[in-house]
């Protein structure tokens, strides 16, 4: 094993940041987690995760919002981490449709929060989390990192790629080396009930009808959530060159199709599963493993989503000679078996 690490991350009652935390701690690194534990879906669902992480002895948390400064930045002051993943946000496409501010006080005050922390310790990485949202209005599939990226369709996707932004703008200022993972279209288990593969499944098992938008035509990335935090984990170690050591290293050559920034030590990476599947192909999935067919209720392209996804990883593999590849009928399997097994029907 590499040395341990002290790694900081927030979100860990969350779907991703819980499984990101149970790696980190099974290969024996230390973990304190940060998280506000809000009521956009299920707490206890939240806080079941954080009792599990609780029973390694090198896990430790503080459960606070990341709008409150003072209780972040004394959180990071004790932890003293090698790493920050920020991976705390409030998620969700349609519900920024909702409630906006939600995603102004988590995404932007939190994230610049994050930032300022940073900026003050000087871990030698920070990862944090955007999502394929950010591709908005693009049509040309698959996306890779230089797609454009300024036609968001939600405040949520505006929200991310500000994130992006704000983040290249303290790397160019400050030196924190920093990626950013566009993430498409997480699921598995111990999952967010807000996503497709919780609702139909909990549909499908109760007998409700289940909710099909754009009356099925959509296509999603879906990513495994383990080979997404196994990326996340290559990630870590992928620390991104300032301009001045590049120039420093003779004969230093970029990777094809780095998004290194030529002023920063940053750059932002796809982690999808490289595929495009039919959300129908997705529900029939979830049937098959039920053994039930859907009550399927179809209704219209909602506003502000997306009708496509698909990841270009070849950053990602070049980075980390990982890519995920999770069939997502094996995926939707050990989801199902753990949503069984978790509400016992
Ligand atoms: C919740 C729900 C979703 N859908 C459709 C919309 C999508 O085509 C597909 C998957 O939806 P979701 O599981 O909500 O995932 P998606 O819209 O891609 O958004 C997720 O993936 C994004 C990209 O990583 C993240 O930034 C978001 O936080 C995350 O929620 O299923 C339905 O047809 N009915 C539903 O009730």
């Amino acid at each position: 094993m590499t040395q341990p690490l002290r790694v900081f991350i927030t979100g860990t009652a969350g779907f991703i940041g819980f499984h990101l935390a149970r790696l980190l701690l099974d290969e024996g690194h230390t973990v304190h987690g940060y998280d506000g534990i809000t009521d956009y879906y299920d707490v206890r669902l939240k806080q079941r995760r954080h009792a599990l992480l609780r029973e390694y002895p090198a896990f430790t948390a503080t459960e606070a919002m990341l709008e409150d400064a003072a209780a972040l930045e004394a959180a990071t002051r004790a932890a003293q981490p090698d790493v920050i993943v920020h991976l705390a946000a409030q998620a969700g496409v349609r519900y920024s449709l909702e409630n906006p501010r939600a995603y102004i006080d988590a995404n932007l005050v939190g994230t610049f929060h994050v930032l300022e922390v940073a900026r003050a310790l000087r871990p030698r990485h920070l990862l944090m989390a955007s999502t394929s949202s950010v591709y908005g209005a693009n049509t040309e599939l698959p996306f890779g990192e230089e797609r454009k990226t300024d036609t968001p369709l939600t405040l949520y996707a505006a929200t991310k790629k500000a994130n992006e932004a704000m983040a290249h703008a303290y790397a160019h200022l400050h030196g924190v080396p920093t990626t950013l993972f566009r993430f498409f279209t997480v699921y598995g288990p111990w999952g967010r009930p807000d996503m497709a593969l919780f609702k139909f499944t909990r549909g499908i098992l109760e007998g409700t009808p289940i909710d099909i938008y754009n009356h099925g035509e959509m296509y999603r990335d879906f990513t495994y959530v383990d080979d997404l935090v196994r990326a996340i984990r290559l990630l870590i170690d992928a620390v991104p060159s300032a301009p001045s050591e590049r120039h420093a290293a003779s004969g230093w050559q970029p990777l094809q199709g780095d998004t290194l920034s030529p002023v920063a030590p940053w750059r932002v990476v796809n982690i999808g599963n490289s595929d495009t599947v039919r959300l129908l192909d997705f529900v029939e999935a979830i049937e098959a493993e039920l053994g039930k067919p859907a009550i399927r209720n179809f209704l219209p392209m909602q506003s502000g989503d997306v009708p496509a996804t698909w990841a270009d990883c070849s950053l990602l593999k070049r980075l980390t000679g990982y890519a995920p590849q999770t069939p997502f009928r094996e995926g939707v399997a050990r989801f199902v078996r753990w949503y069984r097994e978790y509400h016992g029907v």
